[in-house]
């Protein structure tokens, strides 16, 4: 099977991440790839790690460069994908990196980014329990719209979501630190991504309850089948140019058992391929996930504070993203939903 594919965002960060996979995806054909102020460049003058792609050129972002593909992959700045999207047949597979069609709320739009507001996609995280013990994937069959997750946001809901589901963790007092790598915040310059601001210091940032995937990691807590949803998020930028680790805590149900604990994270996860529970008394690295289609978990249970502390690895750039683009993309094309995609990473 051969898929025509157009990448919009081609020379910003998860563009660059989605050509590096999809060139290796035995069933898509890169036709088009699109940018906006390097449009009319080579590739290989703004991504310069895609070899095999150097000599193809970005063209414009716009309906008509998008138009005549199987499936389209946009990464652009939020509010950016839905003026696109409009336009496209409606029988074109379109995979949005972005925020635009995420949440389900339009009330939390309006809070958390502001703009017209384009409506919800089914969301691109297969492996996510929802409720009655099924999986988000089911939903994904046969798709032809996709919303990908925010890499923050996906990396605490796969960490929650199996406690929730299972009834094991209360929903309503959750706690989330973040070690986050700059690349999540896109290629464009800013000030306070510079180097000499972030190298050699860890910097929090959208503390107090200000993080635009507060609403998308409760809107997916909420389809594991929590009710009310209170979660403190805060991410701190570190040194370390792509990865998240995730620090998720939640008070245990009293009466809850460590066994049952556990087991509500064995059963969600097993036999899932790109989303891992590391053996008791083990956490992950994000070393351990660079450029590797995968979520790797480590969970304890801290008996004196009544919690379940979750760390997980992901790298935001491939399972946060482009990863789990093509992902819900195979699901719902009908490819093996593991084609083209790595669990192995890059070491050191
Ligand atoms: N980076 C990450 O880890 C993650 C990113 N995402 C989402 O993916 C999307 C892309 O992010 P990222 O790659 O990091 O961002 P970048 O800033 O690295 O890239 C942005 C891309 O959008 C293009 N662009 C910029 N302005 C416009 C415009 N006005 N109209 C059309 N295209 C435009 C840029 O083109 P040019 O360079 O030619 O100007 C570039 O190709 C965002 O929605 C982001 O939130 C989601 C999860 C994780
Ligand atoms: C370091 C950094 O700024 N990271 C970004 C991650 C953004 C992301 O996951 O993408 P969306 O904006 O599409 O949700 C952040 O925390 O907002």
């Amino acid at each position: 099977m051969s898929f025509s594919v157009a990448v919009a965002g081609a020379s910003g960060y998860a563009g660059g991440e989605l050509l590096r996979l999809l060139d290796a995806h035995p069933d898509f054909d890169i036709r088009t790839v699109t940018a906006h102020s390097n449009a009319g460049q080579r590739l290989g003058s703004v991504q310069p790690h895609l070899r095999s792609l150097a000599d193809r050129v970005l063209v414009d972002t716009t309906p008509e460069t998008l138009t005549g593909h199987d499936v389209v992959f946009l990464a652009l700045p939020h509010g950016k994908s839905g003026e696109v999207t409009a336009h496209l047949d409606s029988s074109t597979l379109v995979v949005d990196c972005g925020a635009d069609h995420r949440l389900v709320n339009d009330e939390d739009w309006a809070a958390f980014y502001g703009g017209d507001y384009y409506g919800a996609w089914d969301y691109g995280v297969p492996e996510l329990p929802i409720e009655a013990g099924r999986k988000q994937r089911e939903r994904l069959v046969g798709a032809t719209r996709i919303a990908a997750p925010g890499c923050n946001a996906s990396a605490v809901a796969l960490s929650l979501a199996p406690g929730v589901a299972a009834g094991v963790i209360e929903a309503t007092d959750i706690v989330s630190v973040l070690a986050v790598g700059p690349s999540g915040a896109g290629k464009s310059l800013k000030l306070n991504l510079l180097a000499s601001e972030i190298l050699g210091s860890a910097n929090p940032y959208a503390v107090g309850g200000t993080h635009r995937h507060i609403p998308e990691i409760a809107q997916s807590l909420k389809a594991a089948g929590a009710g009310d949803v209170s979660i403190s998020f805060t991410p701190v930028l570190v040194p370390m140019s792509r990865g998240i680790l995730a620090t998720s805590t939640a008070r245990i149900v009293p009466g809850t058992s460590a066994s049952d604990v556990r087991a509500a994270w064995e059963d969600a996860y097993a036999g899932e391929r790109f989303v891992e529970l590391l053996p008791e008394g083990e956490f992950p690295r994000t070393a351990d996930v660079i450029g590797a289609n995968v979520a790797l978990l480590g969970l304890a249970i801290d008996e004196a504070a009544g919690r379940a502390v979750v760390v997980t690895a992901v790298d935001n750039l491939t399972k946060g993203t482009a990863g789990a683009a093509i992902q819900s993309a195979n699901i719902a094309l009908g490819i093996d939903e593991s084609t083209g995609l790595s669990v192995n990473g890059v070491a050191p």
